[in-house]
């Protein structure tokens, strides 16, 4: 599965005029990022898109463009409501057949309908793993994410043991990032073997 992704991300970045016959000729539709919160899905996602090319989405992003702040919308609804619209946010970016990067919030993939969505052939979908200590080091103290608040480090641990399986569900392709700069992260994406090296010769 890796190698028919790093062909289909380099083909979404070096090929105009693919052709319609070869799956695997054909530019990605999608590269949607799931995993937990402090994984990189928004830093690595930005990286991979300015590799790709492909425009960035970052469905925490979206959503608060039309809710507001997620901590607020938290406070004031809940997190019933706040995952039944980040399920339809997410559901009008996969619903369209525009190419992008798709970075999703942490808990995205627990809506039956982003699952479904996301197992179709228009997605190459990517779990962004990473270790407890790094994760809680990315995070700090959970500012921002609202399902943290009181307890990060034993939230988080509870949280990805919920849902691990699931993100290994919709994944076509793992990656752990603990100890991979973001840069790192979305080259290893795309294939290192087109990583650009610094030539010896001009140092
Ligand atoms: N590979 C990485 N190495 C070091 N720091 C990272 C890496 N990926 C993300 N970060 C930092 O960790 C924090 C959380 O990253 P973010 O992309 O928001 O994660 P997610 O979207 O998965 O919750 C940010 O401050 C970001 O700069
Ligand atoms: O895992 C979660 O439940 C959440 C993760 C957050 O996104 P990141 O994973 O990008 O931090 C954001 O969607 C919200 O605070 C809830
Ligand atoms: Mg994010």
């Amino acid at each position: 599965m890796t190698g028919a992704l790093e062909a289909r991300l380099t083909a979404a970045a070096t090929v105009a005029a693919a052709s319609d016959e070869d799956p695997d000729a054909r530019p990605a539709r999608r590269v949607v990022l799931v995993g937990p919160m402090g994984a990189g899905k928004t830093t690595v996602g930005r990286a991979l898109a300015a590799l790709t090319g492909l425009p960035f989405v970052d469905s925490d992003e979206l959503f608060a463009q039309v809710h507001g702040p997620i901590p607020e919308f938290f406070a004031e609804h809940g997190e019933a409501a706040f995952r039944a619209e980040e399920a339809r946010v997410i559901g009008h970016v996969l619903g369209r057949p525009a190419p992008c990067v798709l970075s999703c919030g942490g808990g995205a993939v627990l809506h039956p309908g982003t699952r479904r969505a996301l197992a179709g052939p228009d997605s190459d979908v990517v779990y962004l793993a990473v270790g407890e200590a790094e994760a809680l080091r990315r995070v700090g103290g959970g500012a921002g994410r609202p399902v943290l608040a009181g307890d990060p480090a034993g939230t988080w641990r509870r949280i990805l043991a919920e849902r691990e399986g699931l993100y290994r569900q919709v994944a076509d392709l793992v990656l752990d990032t603990t100890g991979l700069t973001a840069a790192e992260a979305a080259w290893r994406i795309v294939g290192d073997a087109h990583r650009p090296r610094r030539s010896e010769s001009h140092p």
